[in-house]
Formats: structure tokens, C-alpha cells, sequence
């Protein structure tokens, strides 16, 4: 260890928890703030968080508080942990609460409604003088408290920020890369969503691996096509943020968006999937937001659209396909930044 932080952990769902439970695995002070008295008394006394991550213990040393003054008192590092809906709203109840120059990492795979920008965005404007990073790669909570090995990426425009983070989090089950592309990072978390969603679509169908493959391939395209419009780096897209991510929403299972599209390719209910979910799929309002941009900016996504047409206007699935297999049909060079 280089050195004792005190962090905060802002959201005790999984994806909080879990990082909270390395930081205290790694000898630092780290406080999760939850508003669930409950669940607040769960990881203290029983040292565990069973309704997020049943199963996993939790480091003893890892305290949680409901109580958001005293979690941040003397914090020199903040990871914000909570859905993109509340990113606003958490950060503005922090903001009065932080000493300057403290370093704030979103952690969150998501676009704010009604004004279409990313958590780095949302915080830069709440937050004052700050530093401020992202992160993002494969990094299914469950898997990560479980210690199975993985990487992720922390981007910031600060050095500083970046080199603490990997000190903070690096261990021998997770690698942690730094990156200066934050806006590429932190857009490919929250894309990656919704393919996710027609990947989960796919697997209740029973397809082939071949158009699983074409499926993974294609989204990948698809999502560099729209970040790179909108400045992103390309290559950010090759990377554990990118394809890492991409890859192991669209395969497993234990991703929250791939269960979304899973039970709708059974025919179920979109509203009733998301309410017996109790965690957060972010892809369902992540898709409205990129249909909207799409058209808005005429920028080709037709699994985008295609997606927004089952699940928002009652078209169906083969339907669908049918239309995308011949929309394709002997004019496509593949070359994922094309705009067909
Ligand atoms: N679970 C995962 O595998 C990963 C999740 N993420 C991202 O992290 C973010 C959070 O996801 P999860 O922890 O998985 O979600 P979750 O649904 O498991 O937990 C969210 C937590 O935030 C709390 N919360 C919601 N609104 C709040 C508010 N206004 N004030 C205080 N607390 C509030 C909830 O009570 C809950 O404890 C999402 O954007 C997700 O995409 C990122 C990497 C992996
Ligand atoms: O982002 C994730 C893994 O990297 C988790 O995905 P879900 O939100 O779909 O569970």
C-alpha cells in the first residue's frame, strides 16, 4: 500500500459494494453510504449486504453509514456508485460537503434524461473544484467480489487522479489501466447497455453462436460509429471499456440489461421485468436517449432502431431481423466507422 486514502463510497448496491469491499481488503478507511438503516446495521454487524450481493463477505474493516456528512468527513477519494437517474441528486447533496481538490470517480454506465450527458458531465457541473475520473470495463459486480480476475479502465484529465486509483484498486484479481479518454470511457459503459438488452433478446431465442458473434460485432460497430461521431477516440473502443465490456454484458447472464432482453425474447413484459428486477438495467433509458440522438443527428444505428421498434412500437423480432438481413444485403463493406 503507497499510502492510507479515506474514501467514501456514494450507493450500496452492488456495483458500490463491491468496490468498497476492495478498498477495505487493501487496509484503507472506506465508508459506503446507504439510506437503508437496515442495510446499514446488515454490513456493519453481519458484514454482508445480502440484498445485492448475497453470499459474498464482506471485509470486516468495511464500515457503512446512512448518514452522508459524516461517510464523507475527511475523504480524500469519492466514487459515485449510484444510478444515472440519481447522479444529479446525490452530487448536488455531496457537493457543499467536499474538500477541494478531492478526487470524485463515476462509476456510473449511464446518460442523464433531458439533457443527454454523461456522469463526468453532471459532476463537473455540481461538483466545484474537484478532480473528476471515470471507470468502466468488464466488471460484473458479483464476479469482481468474488475475486475472479479482471481489468478496468480510470480515465481522468488528471494524473494525479489516475495513478491514485490504480494504487487504490489494483490487487492480483484486478488490473487497473488509466486512460485520458474520458468521454470515449465513459460513453462506451453506458452503450454497451443496450446491446446488451438485444444480445439478452438473441439468447432467449435460441440463436447460433455465428449470430451471436455477428450480433457482438456488429453492436461494436455500431457504438464506435456514434461515440466517434461525437468525439470519442476510436481505439477507446478496442479496449476493456469498449469490447471488454460489450463482451461480457452480451454473454452473461449475470448482467442486469442481458436478463432485460432475455425475458423479453420470452415475450415478457418490459415494466414487469424492470419492477422484478429491483436493481438497475440502465439500458432500457439509455436506448430512448440514443434513438433520439440518432435521429436527431442521422447517424446509422439500426440495432438501435430496431431494438426501440420491438420494445416501443410493437414490431416484432423476425420482423426485425428480416428487415436488418436484407437492409445489408450486397452493399456492405465492413468498416465499422461507415455510416452504412
Ligand atoms: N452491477 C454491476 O455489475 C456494475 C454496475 N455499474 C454501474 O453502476 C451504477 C450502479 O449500479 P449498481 O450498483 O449495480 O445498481 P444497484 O441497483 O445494484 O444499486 C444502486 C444503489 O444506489 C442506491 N440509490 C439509488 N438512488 C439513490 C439516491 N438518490 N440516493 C442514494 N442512493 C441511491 C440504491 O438504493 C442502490 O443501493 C449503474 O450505473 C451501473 O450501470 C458499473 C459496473 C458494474
Ligand atoms: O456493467 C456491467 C459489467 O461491466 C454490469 O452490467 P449490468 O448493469 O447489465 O448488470
Amino acid at each position: 500500500m503507497t499510502g492510507k486514502h479515506r474514501v467514501a463510497i456514494l450507493g450500496g448496491g452492488s456495483f458500490g459494494t463491491a468496490i468498497a469491499n476492495i478498498i477495505a481488503d487493501k487496509g484503507h478507511d472506506v465508508c459506503l453510504w446507504m439510506r437503508n438503516p437496515e442495510r446499514v446495521e446488515e454490513v456493519n454487524q453481519q458484514h454482508t449486504n445480502s440484498a445485492y450481493l448475497p453470499d459474498i463477505p464482506l471485509h470486516p474493516g468495511l464500515k457503512a453509514n446512512s448518514d452522508l456528512a459524516q461517510t464523507v468527513a475527511g475523504c480524500d477519494v469519492v466514487f459515485m456508485a449510484v444510478p444515472s437517474k440519481s447522479s444529479r441528486d446525490v452530487a448536488r447533496q455531496v457537493a457543499p460537503l467536499l474538500a477541494e481538490g478531492t478526487m470524485v470517480v463515476s462509476t456510473t454506465k449511464g446518460i442523464e434524461s433531458g439533457t443527454n450527458k454523461l456522469m463526468s458531465e453532471v459532476l463537473a457541473e455540481e461538483l466545484g473544484d474537484v478532480l473528476i475520473g471515470v471507470m468502466s470495463g468488464p466488471n460484473l459486480a458479483k464476479e469482481l467480489a468474488a475475486k475472479e480476475i479482471t481489468g478496468t479502465v480510470i480515465a481522468s484529465k488528471s494524473e494525479a487522479l489516475t495513478s491514485c486509483i490504480q494504487d487504490l484498486l489494483q490487487s492480483a484479481y484486478f488490473r487497473v489501466y488509466a486512460g485520458g479518454d474520458v468521454y470515449g470511457v465513459e460513453l462506451a459503459g453506458a452503450l454497451k447497455n443496450v446491446y446488451a438488452i438485444v444480445a439478452g433478446m438473441a439468447a432467449a431465442l435460441g440463436v447460433g453462436h455465428n449470430t451471436i458473434s455477428m450480433l457482438v460485432t456488429r453492436s461494436l460497430a455500431e457504438m464506435s460509429r456514434y461515440a466517434v461521431h461525437q468525439g470519442a477516440d476510436p481505439l477507446t473502443f478496442l479496449g476493456l471499456a469498449g469490447v471488454g465490456d460489450l463482451f461480457v454484458t452480451c454473454t452473461s447472464p449475470l448482467s442486469r440489461n442481458y436478463r432485460v432482453g432475455f425475458a423479453l425474447g420470452q415475450g415478457r413484459d418490459l415494466n414487469e421485468v424492470v419492477a422484478e428486477l429491483g436493481q438497475v438495467a440502465e439500458g432500457v433509458n439509455t436506448l430512448r436517449l440514443l434513438k433520439e440522438q440518432a435521429d436527431e443527428l442521422d447517424i446509422y444505428m439500426p440495432l438501435v432502431q430496431s431494438l426501440y421498434g420491438i420494445i416501443y412500437e410493437g414490431k416484432t423480432l423476425s420482423e426485425v431481423i428480416g428487415g436488418m438481413m436484407w437492409a445489408e444485403q450486397n452493399r456492405d463493406v465492413e468498416f465499422t466507422m461507415r455510416q452504412d
